[in-house]
């Protein structure tokens, strides 16, 4: 990144400055840094040690996009499913809205039901915005239903604008000009994704047309987002590596030279190389005050950034939840399960099945001493979800231990232990059916049978 002795006070002096210095270049074949992509080999991570600063904004958030990126890679949601979903939103982003926005289609008239039964709800957070063709038409359409933003689709790398588009980066840009124009025509205020920017040109396309945004948001007195799409993932957050795969870097140039406000960037990530979560911290911690999320991760081909991954990244980064209710994650977790047949695997952080049980006799002894040995933080508190021992072969007495206190709720002077009858007689049960070769799991149910038998044996009760 180039490092410019530019420091200004006045936005608009700093915009006409920097148009002198980020020209378009209008390059006449696509540069697709073959040294970074060469597509019969595996992306490279390229570094030149420059170190950009943090510099996370006072105030960040999260935007959704469960009903647009999250349902193109999945069948559609029944309108009702859409509104339940979209409540819950509501109340996870608690009253500061920390769930900022959510963004919906608007093509069919089923989308726009669900748009209107939103609507009817008059939350102020999360506000809906849309996502539409981008035509007169449809922002008249955005208008008339009331909404103040809709985003636009205006992809910047030369693999989109010259093998998607056919067209040159100047016809490109002059394209998204007089769309983008058009829209603040209506009164819109455009939200700009920047589509694949993370093999798109930096200072020869980016930076120029984020220069010209700017201009146009000057001129209509209208906010112009950009959203910075890492739509293949190829975001990386290490320190010192190079643009455009560097989030920090990305963020940094759109601020510094491309005099975009850090209210009006979003970070916008994919999950191909596992690093949609880090990626969007990191937007954050560089200057982006919105990440762009979608419930349990769930969008095109590995997926979006989790929305629930952030609501944690959020408290870890600000130290507080700021009223945002966890809760909820669990309840939406067991809704996408029971009411919409998506089960998240298992493995998954915060709302898979396992995410907080332990297995490992010698794990479920510590837990036995002490909870907090083996769990994140308090699981039960802030996701209604208590540590769990699995009983499988390697648990142990201490681990059958464990599963019996919490599965059945005992209350200290009522808690059983490794010494106790009951867990002995399960445990040579459990080892019984081992050495019969078994290689499944135990079920709650097969447990509760032999319990149930032994306690009636022992003349004992597992009752409050
Ligand atoms: C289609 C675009 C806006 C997108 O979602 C992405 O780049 O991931």
């Amino acid at each position: 990144m180039e490092n410019r002795p530019v420091k200004m006070n006045n936005h608009t002096n700093l915009l006409q400055l920097e148009e002198h210095i980020y020209n378009l270049v209008d390059v006449q074949t696509p540069n697709v840094y073959r040294n970074l992509f060469p597509y019969d080999e595996v992306p490279k991570i390229a570094f030149n040690d420059r170190i950009v600063p943090h510099n996370m904004p006072e105030e960040i958030w999260i935007t959704d996009t469960t009903f647009r990126d999250g349902q193109q890679s999945r069948a559609p949601y029944k309108t009702e499913q859409i509104v339940k979903i979209y409540d819950d939103l509501h109340r996870l982003g608690g009253p500061k809205g920390i769930i900022r926005q959510s963004e919906f289609f608007l093509y069919s008239k089923k989308d726009r039901d669900a748009v209107y039964k939103c609507m009817e709800r008059g939350y102020q957070f999360p506000e809906i915005t849309s996502w539409i063709r981008a035509n007169k038409k449809d922002f008249e359409l955005v208008k008339e239903i009331g909404m103040k933003e809709t985003g636009i689709l205006v992809s910047c790398s030369d693999y989109h604008i010259f093998f998607k588009m056919k067209m040159t980066r100047k016809e490109a840009m002059n394209h998204y000009l007089s769309v983008i124009r058009e829209c603040l025509e209506t009164g819109i205020s455009p939200r700009c994704h920047l589509e694949d920017i993370t093999r798109s040109d930096i200072f020869g396309f980016v930076i120029p047309f984020c220069l010209e945004l700017m201009k146009l948001m000057e001129e209509y007195k209208i906010p112009v987002k950009i959203r910075a799409c890492d739509t293949m993932g190829y975001g990386v957050n290490f320190a010192g590596s190079v643009i455009p795969r560097s989030v920090q870097g990305i963020i940094y140039g759109l601020i510094t030279h491309g005099g975009v406000p850090s209210e009006l960037i979003e970070w916008h990530g994919h999950n191909d190389f596992y690093k949609a979560v880090t990626n969007s911290t990191t937007a954050w911690l560089y200057g982006a005050c919105g990440v762009n999320c979608s419930l349990f991760g769930i969008g095109e081909r590995t997926g979006n950034t989790p929305i629930e991954a952030m609501v944690f990244e959020y408290a870890q980064l600000k130290g507080t939840l700021d009223g945002m209710d966890t809760t909820v994650i669990t309840e939406l977790a067991e809704y996408f399960d029971k009411e919409i047949g998506y089960r998240v695997p298992e493995r998954t952080p915060f709302v898979g099945r396992n995410f907080n049980v332990t297995r490992a006799g010698i794990h479920a002894d510590g837990l036995l001493k002490n909870e907090e040995i083996y769990n994140i933080f308090d699981t039960d508190k802030f996701l209604n979800r208590p540590v769990l021992v699995a009983v499988s072969n390697t648990s142990g007495l201490a681990g059958i231990a464990h599963w019996i206190n919490t599965y059945y709720k005992l209350t200290a002077d009522k808690q059983v232990d490794k010494n106790s009858p009951l867990v002995q007689i399960v445990k040579e049960w459990v080892d019984e059916e081992y050495e019969d070769g078994r290689v499944t799991v135990l079920t709650d149910e097969e447990l509760i049978d032999v319990i149930t038998e032994t306690c009636i044996k022992l003349g004992i009760s597992l009752k409050k």
